[in-house]
């Protein structure tokens, strides 16, 4: 069924569980992606660990654009049309695939004027669950603020967060988030907390201890790094594709007071 738009339906009237708060002035709802039933106004689609986290290392690394693909066979597909492109999947090495999903693994890898193509477990497809919405940002702690200063650069004052992993109860995507939230109301919000909470996840430990699979051992402290990079990241449908770019936002100093 396709999603309806806008934040019609009332918090209350929503999944138990649902997280919904007035933030500064912002109407903000937490979600997981099998909660979205509407297409909401703006979409802050939030993976920590680590597919947006990877997003912007390679953009980082000078890629000029990642394709957020639905399938490991789209991704087969597109590279076989495009042979120079970069295909990257989450998890172990795999024929096919010319990268894994690991911040650590890409910085040193030189993506200038190349196509990311990802496919992960949770962030890419929280990603495709909101396409049709207008404004459809990509975010971890590395890009936390330029998100944060986009919100309030476009006024947006109904936001959901997809939180993509454990079914919305991630917390280092919650986490960050909450972050991001306070954060476009209040510039002054201390990042330590928040940090704290994602480096207590499941997800930093799973990827410590070698239960996920495709990961450098620096991989966890990468994806705790707040404002690493001075870009938001935007998603847009180009023709068939999801398609994210880096959104650079002029220095705060040139930011007009709100
Ligand atoms: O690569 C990741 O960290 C995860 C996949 S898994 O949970 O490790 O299997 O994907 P993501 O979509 O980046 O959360
Ligand atoms: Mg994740």
């Amino acid at each position: 069924m396709a999603a309806r738009r806008g934040h019609g339906m009332k918090c209350d009237a929503l999944r138990t569980g649902t997280r919904c708060a007035i933030i500064g002035e912002m109407d903000v709802r937490f979600l997981g992606i099998a909660d979205l039933t509407e297409v909401p106004p703006v979409a802050v689609v939030v993976d920590v660990m680590r597919a947006f986290t990877v997003a912007a290392w390679a953009f980082a690394q000078r890629a000029e654009k990642v394709v957020l693909a639905g399938s490991l066979d789209e991704v087969l597909a597109l590279k076989a049309r495009h042979p120079d492109w970069v295909a990257l999947k989450d998890g172990p090495p795999a024929a096919g695939f010319d990268a894994v999903n690991s911040p650590a693994l890409l910085r040193s890898v030189d993506l200038a004027g190349r196509t990311v193509v990802q496919k992960t477990t949770a962030g890419t497809v929280g990603a495709l669950a909101v396409k049709e919405a207008p404004l459809v940002l990509c975010a971890s702690f590395v890009v936390a603020e330029a998100t944060a200063r986009l919100l309030r650069a476009r006024e947006c004052d109904t936001v959901t967060f997809v939180v993509t992993g454990e079914d919305g109860q991630a917390d280092e995507d919650l986490a960050c988030a909450q972050y991001i939230a306070r954060r476009a109301a209040e510039s002054g919000t201390d990042p330590a907390g928040f940090v704290r909470r994602a480096a207590d996840s499941r997800a930093a430990a799973e990827l410590a201890q070698g239960v996920r699979q495709g990961v450098h051992p620096d991989d966890v402290a990468l994806c705790l790094e707040v404002d690493r990079f001075h870009f938001a990241m935007v998603a847009n449908v180009e023709g068939p594709l999801m398609t994210l770019r880096p959104h650079a936002l002029p220095p705060p100093a040139a930011e007009p007071s709100v």
